[in-house]
């Protein structure tokens, strides 16, 4: 699998997050193809990389059989209608794993034939230190062969979810592919809080990154549920009772639930 030539349309955040997974797994840099539009990008890419760029988006279809797709998902048409053209010409179908937002199967379908072999797929930002969790679709073309082989490759980048409904596709997106930016936000929330409490920024940052650390550790591995491993860290009266007092009297848990609508709605939208 490590050998198969492998191409992004789009250079930014998220195929870099995935190339740097795939990379880690031993795939070779010489069977990578990044398509980008603009020169640094491609620049950044090589120096970083040492992959292949190029400047034109069909390059991708000649030189893979497995192309994502990583732009904004405002573009994946466009991009769609470039790729189904050299598809034609090359008489080539390659696997295309969508990773845009709210796109869905059949819309790549659509865009990109109904003979296409499409996936949509949405990762998140981890998959760049295989800690990823990518929630994904099979189009109706896609074999047992190509699921798995998808399956595989996400798999160098963490953990796949297979939905069986792409109806929770949104939830998803929700409840992973934006997620990591909510624990970002509460880590840069306590960073700060710890400093106005009077720790060096360094040392605010150790204590809230080993505390998410520990926690998150403790619950993946734990028989106990997270409102079990809650109540173990909180005394009657205590610290943590004066802490969690504050976050209900403030609506956490509405103020999660209101953002994470907000997330899954808009991936519908698209
Ligand atoms: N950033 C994240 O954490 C996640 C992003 N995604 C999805 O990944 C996709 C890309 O998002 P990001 O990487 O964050 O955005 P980004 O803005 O970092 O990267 C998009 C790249 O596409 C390039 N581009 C623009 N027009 C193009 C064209 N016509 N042909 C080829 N490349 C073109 C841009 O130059 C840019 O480098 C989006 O659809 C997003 O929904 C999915 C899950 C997580
Ligand atoms: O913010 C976004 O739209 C993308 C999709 C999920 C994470 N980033």
């Amino acid at each position: 699998m490590q050998d198969r030539p492998i191409a992004f349309i789009g250079g930014g955040n998220m195929a870099q997050a995935i190339l740097t997974g795939l990379l880690a797994a031993k795939f070779a840099p010489s069977n990578m193809l990044v398509c980008a539009p603009t020169l640094a990008t491609r620049k950044a890419l090589t120096t970083k990389f040492s992959l292949n760029v190029s400047e034109g988006n069909c390059d991708a279809i000649t030189f893979a059989d497995v192309i994502f797709i990583a732009v904004k998902p405002k573009l994946v048409e466009t991009v769609a209608s470039e790729l189904k053209q050299a598809m034609k010409l090359a008489e080539k179908q390659p696997l295309i794993i969508s990773l845009a937002a709210g796109v869905t199967t059949a819309q790549l379908q659509k865009y990109f034939g109904d003979k296409s072999h499409v996936f949509a797929a949405m990762p998140n930002l981890p998959s760049a230190v295989g800690q990823g969790l990518t929630g994904v679709v099979a189009g109706k073309n896609c074999d047992t062969n190509s699921i798995r082989l998808v399956d595989e490759l996400l798999s160098c980048c963490g953990k796949t979810l297979w939905l069986k409904d792409e109806r929770q596709m949104p939830a998803i997106v929700a409840s992973a592919g934006s997620a990591p930016a909510y624990f970002f936000l509460f880590l840069e929330a306590m960073i700060a809080s710890a400093q106005k409490l009077g720790l060096s920024y360094q040392d605010a940052k150790t204590a809230a990154l080993q505390s998410g650390m520990g926690a998150l550790t403790m619950a993946a591995q734990s028989p106990l549920s997270v409102v079990e491993l809650k109540e173990q860290v909180t005394s009657p009266n205590g610290t943590t009772h004066q802490a969690l007092a504050s976050f209900a009297d403030n609506n956490l848990k509405l103020v999660v639930e209101q953002a994470m609508h907000a997330a899954a709605k808009k991936a519908a939208s698209y």
